[in-house]
């Protein structure tokens, strides 16, 4: 008698798919939810717990410095434990770092908190990735992450709305912190269905191979391209200028601006939502027409005043905010979130994908890495600079100049921005190019 010949797994149905997708984001909501739960109880912390900007900057910069550790050492993890364990493991390290920071306001726990959630955290959006291409390889993987981005977003905004429809839980600064520790139960408990799913399904479908996961294998970075450095420069600069300016701004529109709460976090959650809504749009477009350069200069440009216009434009008429029961907010600082949104949507949506055309791919997880490892040193330090400042300078509702030295900070690092972009531009304008002016599929020869 012969032994039976093995027979191919199917791959997994769309529902199989779908399903894991669901689970997966929701896990990410649940993360995206954590981290930016921090910014609307700033004031609070600062009012009740005598907080000062110093110290909410560290608190904030914790996540980063932890984060540039794991990411040294996370991909290794996540390769010898398998996505699914990995995915519960890291939406545990949330949850317990949500609760500990809404457990007491001590300095030292916070701290803690913040760091264990940027252990959490980022090795899980790494883990999700890396799942999200076992189940959608060879189908709609582009769309799938795209779908697994905004609901993160989606996250983003809500804990931004929570400043509404959660407003009763803002007379103190824990409630709403053990409001974000229920969001990461929900994540984790997505998490462990995921896990579930994987194992009832494995041996069953054929879910391949994870690819080994992004890594930073230091060996041959002095050989990427100078275009491939201007992108990272581009990179750090924005994501200093755009995460910090976030996780202040709810307090900086309410100490510098006299809104109220709610409507400093209807203000603020423009950001995501409008990289929910325009950022795929932008990814389409720039496809078609190529441009990617330029159009990184353009989003830099369009970010250079904005700071300034926040602090120095006078307040123009209060006008209802679209897609609220008639909040009303001053025009120029719905105009200034409106365009920082379609910044916010536009850079990221042209600066990712460009690495690919610049860097080999056998190098590409080296390549993302190191551009994150940037990204989390910059986000880092910025808030530090920021922190100092409005605390040297006496920022708050009594003398709102103070918070203008962060404002011209945010717009030296823009500058920066559009500094490296022209370089980016005059490069991959020159024979050297790589493409990135081109509409996708078509190269210089
Ligand atoms: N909002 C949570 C922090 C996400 C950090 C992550 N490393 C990142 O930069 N993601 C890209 C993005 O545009 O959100």
């Amino acid at each position: 008698m012969t032994d039976p010949v093995p027979r191919a797994l199917p791959r997994p149905s769309p529902a199989q798919r779908w399903l894991a997708l669901v689970l997966v984001s929701v896990a990410m909501f649940g993360n995206y939810y954590v981290y930016d739960a921090f910014g609307p109880v700033v004031d609070l912390l600062r009012e009740q717990e005598g907080f000062t900007y110093d110290q909410i900057s560290m608190v904030f910069s914790a996540y980063s410095v932890a984060a540039v550790v794991v990411l040294l050492i996370g991909g290794y993890v996540i390769d010898r434990w398998g996505t699914k364990r990995s995915i519960a493991l890291f939406a545990a390290i949330c949850l317990a770092a949500a609760a500990l920071m809404a457990s007491t306001a001590r300095f030292e726990t916070m701290l803690a908190g913040r760091f264990l959630l940027g252990i959490g955290a980022e090795p899980l959006i790494v883990a999700a990735t890396a799942a999200l291409a076992k189940w959608f390889k060879g189908k709609e993987l582009s769309f799938a992450f795209g779908i697994n981005l905004s609901i993160a977003r989606l996250g983003s905004a809500s804990a931004d709305w929570s400043t509404s429809f959660a407003s009763g839980l803002y007379a103190n600064w824990q409630d709403p912190l053990w409001l974000a520790t229920g969001v990461a139960t929900v994540g984790l408990t997505a998490a462990m269905l995921y896990w579930m799913v994987e194992a009832r399904l494995e041996g069953r479908v054929d879910l391949g191979e994870a690819a080994a996961t992004d890594r930073l294998e230091l060996k041959g970075m002095y050989a990427f391209s100078a275009s491939y450095w201007y992108i990272v420069g581009l990179c750090v600069v924005f994501y200093s200028t755009v995460f910090p300016f976030r996780a202040f701004a709810i307090d900086y529109f309410q100490q510098a601006h006299g809104l109220a709460r709610e409507t400093a976090g209807m203000l603020s959650s423009l950001l995501p939502v409008a990289a929910i809504i325009v950022t795929p749009l932008f990814g389409l477009w720039v496809d078609r027409v190529g441009r990617r350069s330029l159009f990184m200069a353009i989003g830099s440009l369009a970010m250079l005043p904005l700071f300034l216009l926040v602090t120095y434009a006078p307040p123009g008429p209060d006008i209802p905010m679209p897609f609220t029961d008639g909040t009303r907010v001053p025009l120029t600082l719905l105009v200034v979130m409106l365009m920082l949104g379609g910044v916010f949507s536009l850079i990221p949506a042209v600066m990712w994908p460009a690495v690919a055309y610049i860097v080999r791919e056998s190098r590409l997880g080296s390549a993302y890495s190191m551009m994150t490892l940037c990204q989390q040193v910059g986000v880092a330090l910025v808030p530090l600079v920021v922190g100092r400042f409005n605390t040297a300078f006496g920022a708050g509702p009594e003398h709102p100049a103070g918070y203008a030295p962060g404002m011209w900070f945010y717009t030296a690092l823009a500058a920066l921005g559009l500094l490296f972009s022209y370089l980016l531009w005059r490069a991959e304008s020159g024979p050297a190019a790589h493409g990135l002016e081109y509409p996708s599929g078509e190269k210089p020869a």
